[in-house]
């Protein structure tokens, strides 16, 4: 998050590590450049020859530093070390930075890895040390140009001797931006939008979160081939492989944030922590409770793995003993007659807490209040080949009633997972950037057989 969400905000978790490739395996980006803030359709007053528009000392287009190999290569690598942070600097975004020397040698990199920890830009200046002068910082996102819980990295770079600064994508929060200006104001020449769309991919929790002011939800569920995610006595272990279990421990290892509702809670007793992820920080776990019943002593959410919020109604008769090892949050009820909690007030307040990223593993009913308040960004479904006939369907009541009212999703990966299928998917009407993948483009060894299945759009 540039400077503010980089350095401002409270309510960050430390360190987790996640796969060390953030993109769909097809270097596309959901978030298009037209959408990417200071991209080329999102210009800041780009330079041209214009004379109105020469006041704007910042290159938007990126061109010269786009021709040379060396600093593409390095663009590529900042945006794979980007990636290292993801789940363990929210609020702050992932970002990668590799500085190159006078003569365009890769001389230090680094990648910001918590929140109030240095970022990646001061991590890179550091390796480089004297070799820095006269070189090029090549960063995924804008350098900051604010004092938080660290010094303006813009200023870092200037005191560097740094001469050039390529950077993907702009910063758009509003306390973090003018980097970019600090840095040609001093006299650094300065180009913006470099694999833009890449760097946003990697990044797509944080800016959306960013924009929307509410966590980027995705939406987990696994399934039978027949749609079922519970047979019709409520029992669901296990549906899916140890291999798919395996891929949804990376995926927990990469949220904010783990929300079940109540049912599941009651019929799963679920711990809904990351286990098998070495270095993994474990995400929030939270039970949306309404009248505070489901999540009972012994619990295993409350087994202090990690931390635990039970978001329960206002007038809710919480017993504090009982949910003692977890945070109770009060909420308003649901205004629209379903019953449960207000969903939005839920992302806005796990927002207020510095949550950027939450993964929704259900259940169905819970799932549905969600998807009805357009608050899923990406869908994974894990399908296992398996058929049971009757059981609830993986999604409940989503306010759809007829056909046309279908909520129509854009596929953006299949892939083998051991004996199961991952399919990931995007609202189709999404103007949000794409979340990265939840695939590997090295498999982590706790998925043994994945297979990049292509699909109809990557063979058009
Ligand atoms: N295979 C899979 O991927 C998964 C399977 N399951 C299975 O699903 C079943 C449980 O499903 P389900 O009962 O639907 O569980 P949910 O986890 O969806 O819980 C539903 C409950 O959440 C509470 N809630 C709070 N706020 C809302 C809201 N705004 N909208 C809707 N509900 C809200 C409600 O109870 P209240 O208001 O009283 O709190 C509601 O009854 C189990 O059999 C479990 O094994 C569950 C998860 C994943
Ligand atoms: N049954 C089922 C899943 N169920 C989900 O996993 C939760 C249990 O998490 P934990 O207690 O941490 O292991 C459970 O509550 C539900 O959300 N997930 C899957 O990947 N595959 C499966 O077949």
């Amino acid at each position: 998050m540039g400077g503010s969400a980089r350095r401002t905000e409270t309510g960050a978790r430390s360190a987790k590590r996640s796969s060390p490739f953030p993109f769909d395996g097809k270097g596309r980006s959901p978030w298009p450049s037209s959408r990417v803030p200071g991209s080329a359709q999102f210009p800041k007053a780009p330079r041209s020859p214009c004379p109105q528009r020469q006041e704007d000392p910042v290159a938007t287009h990126a061109a010269a530093a786009t021709a040379d190999p060396a600093v593409r290569d390095a663009m590529r690598r900042a945006v794979e070390l980007a990636a290292r942070g993801l789940g363990s600097t929210s609020p702050n975004p992932v970002v990668g930075c590799v500085v190159l020397d006078a003569h365009d040698r890769p001389v230090g990199e680094g990648w910001h890895q918590r929140a109030g920890g240095p970022h990646a830009e001061v991590h890179a200046l550091a390796e480089a040390g004297d070799d820095a002068r006269g070189g090029t910082a090549v960063v995924t996102l804008e350098p900051c140009n604010h004092t938080g819980r660290t010094g303006p990295c813009a200023q870092a770079l200037i005191e560097a001797g740094i001469a050039r600064v390529v950077y993907a994508v702009a910063d758009p929060t509003p306390d973090a931006t003018g980097g970019a200006r600090a840095l040609a104001a001093a006299g650094v020449e300065v180009h913006e939008g470099l694999l833009a769309d890449e760097a946003a991919a990697g990044n797509a929790a944080w800016l959306t979160a960013v924009t929307r002011r509410r966590p980027f939800v995705v939406w987990k569920y696994a399934a039978t081939l027949d749609g079922r995610i519970a047979a019709a006595d409520g029992s669901s272990r296990w549906i899916t492989s140890g291999e798919a279990r395996a891929d949804v421990h990376r995926l927990r290892a990469e949220s904010d944030a783990v929300v079940v509702g109540s049912g599941t809670a009651r019929a799963d007793d679920p711990h809904l922590a990351v286990r098998g992820v070495p270095g993994a920080e474990q995400p929030l776990r939270v039970v949306v409770d309404t009248e505070a019943r489901a999540v009972v002593p012994g619990a295993r959410v409350l087994d202090g793995t990690g931390p635990t919020l039970v978001a329960v109604a206002e007038d809710a008769e919480a017993d504090a003993g009982d949910l003692a090892g977890a945070e109770v949050l009060r909420l308003p009820r649901a205004a629209d007659g379903r019953g449960g909690l207000d969903i939005p007030a839920l992302l806005t307040a796990l927002y207020g807490r510095g949550v950027r990223s939450v993964l929704l593993e259900g259940g169905p009913t819970l799932a549905g209040a969600f998807v009805e308040a357009r608050a899923v960004d990406r869908v994974v479904g894990y399908l296992a080949p398996v058929l049971l006939g009757e059981g609830p369907a993986a999604l409940g009541s989503a306010g759809i009633s007829t056909i046309v009212q279908a909520l129509r999703l854009t596929m953006t990966e299949s892939v083998r997972i051991g004996p199961d299928l991952r399919i990931t998917a995007v609202p189709a009407d999404s103007d949000a950037p794409a979340a990265p993948s939840a695939a590997p483009a090295v498999p982590t060894p706790t998925v043994t057989t994945a297979t990049v299945i292509p699909t109809a759009t990557e063979e058009s």
